[in-house]
């Protein structure tokens, strides 16, 4: 197997990907966080290419901060879209395949089906259209790529919603949290577990991919349970959405369907519930 050089690797999905592939043994992962390879510098980019010569580009570098970006549209952008286009014209270039990851706010949530892959997407935040707009780009150059949308990503490692509530859930008796958004959660490790068995496998099924976790919840249920398996008693009180105001619209049922990922990659997708035990376990 070849050199996989991975884009962003300081983050939460970088670090699980890290972890899984050493705890998997894959070789040929070089990792390199925003220091050491930004995405917005073309000229430190494809000197990395050139040196390593990789057959497969993980990007892992977003901007991420969903209310921050509707004052911050043309930071995002850069990042989200011009980033991932400077990956993606390498990619062209050296023969590699583009692992990059997205995510279910590029739809507007107004539906209540679960979305494929060909449903319209139709950003309601400054984060979720830069993100559509990064897809774009990666389509617009190269053919061999994966683009994977992912939602509610979690883990033991970086910031996330778990480590939130486990954290305010020890300040305080009682939380207020939303329970009119439908998604399902997805643990990081499991999203790093299917990048990489994309790579060992060697798939070329290229194209768009929709990977969550199984089942659907709110983001309500989500933090009772994060109590309730965490062992702690806080107090969850559901609130509509308009209780909560936030800078960023989300998307009010985004529930990704993984058919075409379960058929196409080949992966087994755990429960959310089960995932979330996991990772509640190893924070222990
Ligand atoms: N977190 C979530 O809930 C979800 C995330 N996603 C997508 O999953 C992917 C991974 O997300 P996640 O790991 O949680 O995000 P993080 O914010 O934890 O990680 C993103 C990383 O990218 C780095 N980065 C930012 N700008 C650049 C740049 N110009 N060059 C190189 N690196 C840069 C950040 O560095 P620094 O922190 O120093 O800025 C950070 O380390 C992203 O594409 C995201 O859009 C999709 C659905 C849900
Ligand atoms: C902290 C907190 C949040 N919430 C709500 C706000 C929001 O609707 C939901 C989640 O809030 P967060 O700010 O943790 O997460 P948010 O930034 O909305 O998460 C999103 O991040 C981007 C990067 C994605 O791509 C999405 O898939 C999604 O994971 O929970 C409460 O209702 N009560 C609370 O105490």
């Amino acid at each position: 197997m070849g050199n996989t050089l991975v884009f962003g690797a300081s983050g939460q999905l970088g670090q699980c990907l890290a972890h899984v592939a050493t705890e998997r043994g894959v070789p040929g992962l070089v990792m390199l966080a925003e220091e050491e390879a930004n995405i917005l510098n073309p000229d430190g980019l494809r000197a990395a290419f050139a040196h390593y010569q990789p057959q497969y580009c993980i990007n892992c570098a977003a901007y991420t901060a969903v209310d921050k970006a509707e004052d911050e549209l043309e930071l995002a952008r850069r990042v989200n879209r011009d980033g991932v286009g400077n990956l993606a014209r390498l990619c062209a270039e050296f023969g590699t395949t583009l692992l990059h990851v997205s995510t279910d706010f590029v739809f507007a949530g107004t539906g209540n089906q679960p979305l494929q892959e060909t449903d319209e997407a139709a950003p309601i935040s400054a984060y979720g259209l830069t993100k559509l707009e990064g897809e774009q780009v990666i389509a617009a150059h190269t053919t061999q790529y994966f683009i994977l949308r992912t939602s509610w990503l979690y883990s033991e490692f970086a910031g996330n919603f778990v480590k939130t509530m486990l954290r305010l859930g020890r300040e305080r008796e009682e939380l207020r949290v939303i329970w009119d958004q439908l998604g399902t959660p997805t643990y990081a490790i499991d999203l790093a577990g299917c990048l990489l068995h994309i790579i060992e496998t060697g798939n070329t099924h290229y194209g768009l991919y929709h990977y969550s976790n199984e089942g659907v919840t709110s983001w309500y249920d989500f933090a009772v349970d994060i109590f309730a398996l965490g062992g702690l008693n806080t107090r969850v009180i559901p609130i509509r959405t308009d209780e909560y105001p936030t800078k960023a619209t989300r998307p009010t049922y985004s529930v990704l369907d993984k058919t075409k990922a379960k058929t196409q990659l080949g992966v087994a997708i755990p429960h959310w519930r089960t995932s979330l035990q996991e990772c509640l376990r190893r924070l222990a």
